[in-house]
């Protein structure tokens, strides 16, 4: 179980205001969870993930997995960005394999899971390409296999499908989906799109803008349907799902405006 409790995180800004980033953010990802961070931009999602990942201290609060503080960056955590960071010189099974070095493992032994994990993604026929020849939708499947490639308990991901165009993320989400129910992995995932909250989240934490905390938690369970029947259609047109879009858009918007008229 990842755990978070009371997370705040406070920055000294250059011209030396602090700026309150998270206040006291609380949730837990149990085994096969995903929790989905919702909010406009500034409200403190990527200082979240960050804390998670371990690449910046907590202000106030602790985090921990399996009971063990979070105390920086961990292979038990594996991150993929909006841009990916690939290495344009490394062919993408090498890219893939790039944590395996650091973990000892021998040059065929890496090999081996790194084609492993491209067949997870759909991308066994581009192990030998460079990152340069493939397509954004690819180059993201490169950062998800690569960021399995130690295999760790919970993929963090700060909106990873955010620069795609509509119907390469829908695929993405589709593929997101049938990984989670072949790996069992924990996932958090960030978003502004309030969909794709719905469509991947088995708990949605809706954010306020500045200070970052959670006005509303949803638990859901479209994932489930999806990963049994795969019919996202039925899904995304259903009265339930407009509905829940229609209550989540409009917290959103009083949040903003509280926010404004402060
Ligand atoms: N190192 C830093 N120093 C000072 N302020 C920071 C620092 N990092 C983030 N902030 C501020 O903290 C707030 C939260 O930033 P964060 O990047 O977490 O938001 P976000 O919700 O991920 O935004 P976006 O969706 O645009 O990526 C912002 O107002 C940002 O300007």
């Amino acid at each position: 179980m990842l755990q978070v409790d009371h997370a705040s995180v406070f920055f000294a800004a250059w011209d030396g205001r602090t700026v309150h980033a998270l206040d006291r953010v609380s949730f837990n990802i149990p085994e096969r969870g995903i929790v989905v961070a919702l909010g406009s931009s500034g409200c403190g999602k990527s200082t979240l993930l960050n804390a998670i990942a371990g690449f910046l201290p907590l202000s106030e609060g602790s985090i921990t997995l399996d009971g063990r503080p979070v105390s920086g960056p961990g292979s038990d955590r594996g991150v993929v960005f909006q841009k990916d960071s690939l290495l344009p010189w490394k062919s993408v099974a090498d890219n893939v394999a790039l944590g395996l070095q650091f973990a000892g493992l021998g040059r065929s032994e890496r090999r081996e899971r790194a084609l492993e994990l491209l067949r997870l993604v759909g991308l066994t026929d581009f192990a030998n390409a460079t990152p340069y020849e493939l397509s954004g939708g690819m180059r993201q499947r490169v950062g998800i296999a690569r960021a399995l490639a130690t295999d760790p308990d919970i993929l963090l991901m700060d909106e990873p499908f955010g620069a795609l165009d509509s119907l390469t993320r829908e695929q993405m989400q589709e593929l997101l989906i049938s990984i989670w129910a072949r790996t069992n992995k924990r996932i958090f995932f960030i978003t502004h799109s309030i969909e794709e909250a719905l469509f991947l989240g088995t708990e949605v934490l809706v954010m306020s803008p500045r200070p970052g905390r959670v006005v509303a938690r949803f638990n859901l369970d479209f994932v489930h349907r999806l990963a049994a029947n795969g019919d996202a259609r039925s899904i995304t047109t259903s009265r339930e799902f407009a509905e829940l879009r229609e209550e989540i858009r409009a917290i959103l918007h009083n949040a903003d405006n509280i926010r404004s008229a402060a």
